[in-house]
């Protein structure tokens, strides 16, 4: 940890699996709408979750964090567990008082190699996490800075957007939003998303067919 702080009301999931980046690929190269779609439009966070920073392309496994409403302790003692192509993936119980996330967190998460946070909850530096690369999702920006004295879990399962994460489950992320992989279905999703985009762009080049040309309908 880069901070100074008793970290005994934070608790450590002994270890849990993450999905090999060679089984994950082909999801960060796919729509979210399509993953999501493919696991028959469950799983998805609700739309309160929405992108701060300028990149929107996430891929990774949850590092899972519970934290009390408005605390980051457990996020900082978080990346000291976190190994690169992790998500930070936060239960901030929805509290948008205090953002739990901002440009010190944030270059932590460069150091890891963790790729972006969801945050069902605040952040803040958000022109800082753009310029750094990261995806961060949340429900809102607030200039308050959290407290940390803790508790928190890590590597539980927790619930953020509507949806219960468990840590080293697959979080796909673009400009619509996320959507949660659970990792024992990775590869089923991985076999169907292909197949959804081959079907929409059938449908698509039915619909172009069909459209008036411009002359047409001009009066
Ligand atoms: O104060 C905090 O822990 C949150 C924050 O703004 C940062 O990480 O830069
Ligand atoms: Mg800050």
């Amino acid at each position: 940890m880069f901070i100074v702080a008793a970290t005994d009301s934070v608790s450590i999931a002994p270890r849990w699996e993450r999905a090999a980046e060679e089984e994950t690929r082909p999801l960060g190269e796919a729509p979210a709408a399509d993953v999501g779609d493919a696991l028959q439009r469950m799983t998805v966070l609700d739309g309160g979750i929405r992108l701060f920073t300028g990149r929107a392309a996430l891929m990774g496994n949850a590092l899972t964090v519970d934290v009390r409403s408005g605390d980051n302790l457990a996020i900082h003692r978080a990346l000291d567990e976190a190994r690169p192509g992790d998500v930070l993936v936060v239960n901030g119980h929805g509290d948008l008082t205090r953002a739990l996330i901002g440009g010190l967190i944030g270059e932590i998460m460069v150091n890891a190699g963790v790729a972006g946070a969801v945050v069902d909850g605040a952040v803040r530096d958000v022109q800082a996490l753009t310029e750094m690369g990261l995806a961060v999702y949340a429900r809102a920006i607030t200039p308050a800075g959290p407290f940390k004295h803790g508790p928190g879990a890590i590597g539980a399962p927790v619930a953020v957007g509507g949806v219960v994460v468990a840590a080293g489950d697959v979080l796909v992320g673009d400009a619509d939003g996320v959507v949660v992989v659970p990792r024992e279905r990775v590869r089923e999703v991985v076999a169907a998303v292909g197949g959804i985009a081959e079907r929409e762009e059938a449908l698509r080049r039915r619909i172009l067919a069909a459209r008036p040309e411009p002359a047409a309908t001009a009066r």
